[in-house]
């Protein structure tokens, strides 16, 4: 029908009544090599997007197509990829585990996770989980990198993490800048919240280096435009409708001008939906993300300063980062919390609950975390090292394996813990009765309370010291602290 010739007869006599045949349309069924049809619309007709371990899978400016070179040779033809997961799971043909002895049934497959599309480590290895209640494993805090386990024989290809947006985010601390990364190992957008508002004065000295994403000042393809790389956040100073600069990827990073300053502050923070979105006082997580941007974002006071000629003290901006991972429920994922939550309130705690639905205690992998601290220049072998804001000593050693330079660990006391060491601490707001909500003094926290508080937290605070060995003073029966 298309390639035939017009009928001569027909073409002055009957003008075409349907719109003329979409060319865009014509590439696509030509570049499928099969049919097009409206069932395929959440389909890609680029090769390896869904395979994301592939080289270009995750970014677009990775993808070559033909080369002019290979014009002449035969085309290949390209992959046909599927994101969605096979029909069966799809349909909701679960799995089911009959426990004949309960007479419970349970689900053991859960079908986004078991879609074939999704990298290998998402499909849980049998022998290392344990789900029966009665027989359960001695309690886990194993860091085993979710990411990095691969099935026997399978080489993944070196991990590499691409920064590819950053903007400026006015916060009640202070501005931070956002950074949002791909990655070619999971599918998860994670983020860094890079507080260094020097960046943003162009004025005035730096006295520390910039911290900056090295891939994301990369020049990306010959043809970029500076208006592509303003638009990625690939900029210099402050943006505004007067001052636009890109930045350069060779831009020379100026010298540390003074000896004794700290080095920056870190978090690794795991993202928790409950905890920071809707204000959940199960966990502290919210209150932890607040306070890890409130303590970078301190002023640091340096003392006079030699180097710059200076008699006096000197205060320099806070600096630092949160690097927000995308492994909610300690890497369990938000299905799994919620029913864990469950299995809390009938009065098993954080970590048995992992452990009954076949979970570790923590699934959580620091591999990516990593890779997004060396493009951001920080805990790099050669340079200032991080000081690390955590009570976790897991997560300090699985940074240290991944080859993050820590030279000092900074406790996150909870507020609720603090009021106990200071009442007068500026965090603790009111108490509030069961109609009068709290007083907040603006801007004093992201989600709405000065202090998470209450039993279900203290129940958690607890079991993270006494079983996950958590670095924090439990308060004893006699009212005295005491070290774990
Ligand atoms: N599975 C599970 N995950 C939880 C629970 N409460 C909070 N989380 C998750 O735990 C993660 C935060 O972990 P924490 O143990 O609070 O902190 P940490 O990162 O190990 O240690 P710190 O650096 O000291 O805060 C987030 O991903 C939360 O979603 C829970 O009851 N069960």
């Amino acid at each position: 029908m298309l390639t035939a010739p017009t009928p001569p007869v027909l073409s002055s006599r009957y003008k075409r009544r349907d719109s003329e045949l979409d060319p865009l349309m014509l590439a696509a069924v030509a570049a499928s090599g099969t049919h097009v049809t409206r069932n395929h619309y959440a389909h890609d007709f680029f090769p390896a997007v869904g395979d994301p371990q592939a080289e270009g899978a995750y970014d677009w400016t990775k993808w070559q197509a033909q080369s002019s070179k290979d014009r002449g040779a035969r085309r290949p033809r390209l992959k046909y990829v599927s994101r969605q997961a096979p029909r069966s799971q799809r349909l909701g043909l679960k799995k089911v585990d009959e426990d004949k002895e309960n007479g419970a049934v349970r689900e053991v497959a859960e079908p986004l996770r078991n879609a074939e599309n999704l990298p290998p480590h998402a499909h849980r290895d049998p022998q290392t989980t344990s789900h029966v209640e009665g027989i359960l494993p001695s309690a886990s805090t194993s860091t085993t990198s979710q990411v990095s386990t691969a099935s026997a024989g399978q080489v993944l290809p070196p991990l590499e993490a691409k920064c590819m947006a950053r903007t400026r985010v006015p916060t009640p601390h202070g501005p931070v800048f956002l950074h949002l990364y791909h990655n070619n190992r999971d599918n998860k957008e994670h983020l860094a919240i890079v507080v260094d508002p020097a960046q943003l004065d162009e004025a005035s000295p730096a006295f520390a280096p910039p911290i900056r994403s090295a891939s994301l000042d990369a020049v990306w393809s010959e043809t970029e435009t500076e208006m592509d790389r303003i638009t990625r956040g690939a900029y210099v100073g402050r943006l505004s409708a007067t001052s636009q600069k890109p930045s350069s990827p060779s831009t020379v990073q100026p010298p540390l001008t003074i000896d004794n300053l700290p080095s920056p502050l870190i978090r690794i923070h795991s993202e928790c939906f409950t905890g920071e979105t809707i204000g959940s006082m199960r966990c502290d997580c919210g209150e932890q993300l607040d306070e890890a941007i409130r303590q970078i974002s301190q002023p640091i006071k340096l003392p006079a300063l030699s180097t710059n000629g200076s008699a006096s003290p000197v205060t320099i901006p806070g600096r630092g980062a949160v690097i927000y991972m995308r492994q909610e429920g300690r890497g369990i994922g938000l299905l799994s919390k919620i029913r864990a939550y469950n299995l809390q309130d009938l009065g098993h705690d954080t970590v048995t609950a992992n452990l009954m639905l076949g979970h570790k205690a923590d699934e959580r992998g620091y591999e990516i975390a990593g890779a997004i601290l060396r493009d951001l220049g920080l805990g790099t072998e050669v340079g200032e090292g991080v000081r690390l804001l955590t009570n976790n000593p897991d997560k300090v050693q699985a940074l240290e394996k991944e080859g993050v330079r820590i030279v000092e660990r900074v406790p996150m006391v909870p507020r609720s813990w603090q009021s106990r060491h200071a009442k007068d601490d500026v965090h603790i707001v009111t108490t509030p009765s069961d109609d009068t909500p709290p007083v907040t003094p603006a801007g004093a926290t992201m989600i709405g309370g000065g202090a998470v508080y209450g039993d279900d937290l203290e129940k958690y605070l607890r079991t993270k010291v006494l079983r996950m060995g958590h670095m924090l003073p439990l308060l004893g029966d006699d009212g005295l602290f005491h070290d774990q």
